[in-house]
């Protein structure tokens, strides 16, 4: 009687960077929660893994080749959707990067590239999409922060200073777009292994140095992600807006 639905049966996701890792996680986990789902990222061999995964697990798969810092092709790809009339119910903004530069020695051309992909992509497709669910009278959008912007990190300021304006921008959007139906929320993981990430935890120090201010010990497993993005995109979130939640095994509040 009180218990809301999880699941995400008939319903259409787009998950951008979703030809490895965190993204392909979600992409999947989607499927495997009932929904179609739309893929984009820059390299198609990796698109087709994951649509494979999508089949398998029952549902529709659209790949869209595409560079998320490119306007015209984010323009591009809603307008195939229009003319196939896909609705988009959930927008996954995951697409990220890093180049971990110390400040002093950050180019333009880095700010510029980590700016873009983090950030101005997000809130691209946020606006694409967005217009689409105030029509069709709701829908959730879910972006990827992460620790990075809550706390500081010695991955980088401009990727920190990116997934910092990924928090504040859900709270604004949240705060637009609540009143047509459409939940805007975030979430900030610490460490997991995906190809991002693989050279840093293959160091032992640098993994000691992470396990050090975790409580749970342990970087994170993509499954450990996939419930809570379900959660965000499912009915069971329909009065969460605005929040980020932090997947981080309990390091965002290890004090001393
Ligand atoms: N892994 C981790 O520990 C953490 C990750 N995050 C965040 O999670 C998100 C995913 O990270 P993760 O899965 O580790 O990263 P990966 O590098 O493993 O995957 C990134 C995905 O995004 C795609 N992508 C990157 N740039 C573009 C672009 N310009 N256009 C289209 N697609 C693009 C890549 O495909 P391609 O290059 O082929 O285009 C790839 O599919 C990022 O936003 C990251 O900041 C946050 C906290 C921790
Ligand atoms: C937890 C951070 O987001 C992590 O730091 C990095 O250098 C990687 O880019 C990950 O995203």
């Amino acid at each position: 009687m009180y218990l809301p639905s999880f699941s995400l049966e008939g319903k259409t996701a787009l998950v951008t960077g979703a030809g490895r890792g965190i993204g392909r996680a979600i992409a999947i986990g989607y499927a495997e929660a009932g929904a179609d789902v739309v893929i984009v990222s820059r390299t198609q061999s990796d698109l087709e893994e994951t649509a494979e995964h999508i089949q398998q697990a029952g549902t529709k798969a659209y790949t869209f080749e595409a560079d998320v810092t490119n306007k015209s092709h984010i323009e591009a790809i809603f307008e195939k959707l229009d003319t196939q009339n896909v609705k988009i119910d959930i927008l996954v903004n995951n697409a990220g990067m890093n180049i971990r530069s110390k400040a002093l020695e950050v180019s333009d051309e880095e700010w510029d590239t980590i700016m873009n992909t983090n950030l101005r992509s997000a809130f691209w497709f946020s606006q694409k999409a967005g217009e689409r669910m105030k029509e069709n009278g709701g829908g959730k959008i879910v972006t990827i922060s992460s620790v990075a912007g809550h706390v500081a990190l010695r991955t980088g300021v401009v990727y920190a200073s990116t997934k910092a304006a990924i928090i504040q921008m859900t709270k604004n959007l949240a705060l637009e777009w609540g009143q047509y139906g459409i939940n805007v929320n975030s979430i900030g993981p610490w460490y997991f292994k995906t190809p991002l990430t693989e050279k840093l935890l293959a160091d032992k120090d640098y993994l000691n140095d992470i396990l050090a201010v975790t409580p749970q010990k342990r970087v994170g497993e993509l499954s450990d992600l996939v419930g809570p993005a379900v959660f965000l995109a499912s009915d069971a979130a329909n009065y969460v807006n605005g929040q980020t939640l932090f997947v981080d095994g309990g390091m965002t509040i290890q004090g001393f």
